[in-house]
């Protein structure tokens, strides 16, 4: 489809709505810096501009993602009448290929490519987002259960037949620390001969390292944190020490060719000393980058970010790290995740961390809420255009089949409203 004039007009306006809306609820700085500058500068005049034209619907469209009652007719757009959940409602060409696209209910991207949709929005967002699955991981390290073996296995070969490529299978920290993980050199051997993704498995320290490559580890990560409070908390040292630390991980790991990807943890807030400014996630990338780290995933662990503390930071990192090297890890507390994807995306950012049906957290920052959830950044994606090559219908069975065991519902909201729509009203 290419975009018409009154397209981008619609597409504009809903940009505004929702900058406008994260505005009243988080309140968004002006930064003087470049990407700030041009995505907050403009919200104003384009809402001024695009609600000139257009005046609300006098219909009720309840039950419907139209009741969020912005509906818009302009000029140039033709109505038709449609029905939906069972009433007449009247609106026009664009908004049903906008708001009712089938692509938002199937597990398949849009046929719109991204590129033919010329607007400054969506311009800049990748083609491809590779998705870092990191349930398994991080998203049963904090549950109070443990787990068994065989679950965690199953789990990872149904994530992988999804069509996820990179899935962190496990840890190799203290087991006093973490016991959830304790059966980490189990989970990995059982997976040793699974085929069609990389399993990369979290170290704290060389012990781990050592474990990890005694179990079949080929891809590891370290996780550093930009608070000193929270390098205490989680790891029991220092920033400082915990650099030095992974410096002897790198080493190792070059000598073994094995990759090494580097966290960094409370990027925006921690739970002890709250907002953290940029220059330490700065000086924590550089690091991570010297030391060969060949991915750096930055991490909103207690998920306190919005896209006005996100955006500068990402700006500053991206000063001394190649944004092709950084990947993004949001927490979901909040419910800025989506929001914080979508800014990261815009900024050049193309792998996206997430745990299926919204797993995880870390026992070490309490107050903290699940990672955002798979099947919700899969959907988001679909509906940009976006490809994963990630099948959504078999996340959500993956994440159904966890969420059984753990006793409790699905954590995504795309995959509960997806299951509850009737299997005739359904792409899936
Ligand atoms: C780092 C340590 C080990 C320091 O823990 P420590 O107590 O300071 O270290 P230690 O050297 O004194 O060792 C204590 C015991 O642990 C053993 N040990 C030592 N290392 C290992 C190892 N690798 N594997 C297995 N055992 C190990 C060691 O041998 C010893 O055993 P003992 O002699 O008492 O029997 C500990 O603090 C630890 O394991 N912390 C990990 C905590 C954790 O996993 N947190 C969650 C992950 S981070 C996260 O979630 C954030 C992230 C990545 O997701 C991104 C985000 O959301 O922002």
């Amino acid at each position: 489809m290419l975009a018409t004039k009154s397209t981008k007009k619609l597409l504009n306006l809903r940009s505004s709505i929702i900058f406008a809306n994260q505005d009243l609820s988080s309140g968004i700085n002006r930064f003087g810096s470049s990407f700030s500058d041009a995505f907050f500068g403009g919200v104003n005049a384009m809402e001024t501009k695009n609600f000139k034209n257009q005046r609300r619907s006098k219909y009720n469209l309840k039950n419907s993602r139209l009741e969020t009652g912005i509906v818009l007719f302009s000029k140039e757009n033709r109505r038709r009448e449609s029905t939906w959940n069972g009433q007449k409602v009247v609106v026009n060409r664009l908004q049903s290929s906008l708001y009712m696209s089938p692509h938002n209910f199937s597990s398949q991207s849009s046929d719109t490519p991204i590129e033919d949709v010329k607007s400054k929005f969506f311009g800049s967002i990748p083609r491809f987002v590779k998705i870092v699955e990191v349930g398994p991981r991080d998203g049963l390290q904090n549950e109070k259960a443990i787990v068994p073996t065989a679950v965690k296995v199953d789990l990872i070969k149904m994530l992988v037949s999804s069509g996820l490529s990179v899935i962190e299978a496990t840890s190799f920290v203290s087991p006093k620390w973490v016991p959830q993980l304790a059966d980490a050199r189990n989970v990995l051997e059982a997976i040793q001969n699974v085929e069609g993704a990389n399993f990369p498995v979290l170290i704290p320290n060389l012990k781990g390292f050592e474990a990890a490559v005694a179990a079949g580890a080929k891809e590891v990560a370290i996780f550093a944190a930009a608070s000193e409070s929270f390098s205490r908390s989680n790891i029991n040292c220092s920033i400082k020490d915990s650099l030095a630390r992974y410096r002897d991980v790198a080493l190792a790991a070059r000598n073994c060719s094995i990759p090494v990807r580097g966290y960094i943890s409370c990027v925006v807030g921690c739970p002890v000393e709250g907002a953290v400014p940029p220059s330490k996630v700065v000086y924590v990338a550089k690091e991570l980058l010297d030391m060969g780290c060949s991915e750096i995933s930055l991490g909103d662990t207690i998920g306190v970010g919005t896209p006005g503390t996100v955006i500068p930071m990402l700006e500053a990192v991206s000063e001394v790290v190649p944004v092709e090297k950084l990947a993004v890890h949001f927490h979901d507390t909040y419910g800025q995740a989506l929001s914080n994807i979508l800014v990261s995306l815009q900024m050049g950012i193309h792998t996206v961390d997430s745990a299926v049906s919204g797993l995880g957290g870390c026992p070490y920052a309490k107050g903290a809420s699940g990672n955002v959830a798979t099947e919700d950044v899969v959907y988001m994606l679909n509906g940009l255009g976006v490809k994963t090559n990630v099948d959504l219908r078999k996340v959500i069975l993956a994440g159904e089949f966890i969420c059984k065991h753990l006793g409790r519902s699905p954590g995504s909201k795309a995959a509960t409203a997806l299951s509850k729509i009737p299997a005739n009203a359904s792409k899936l």
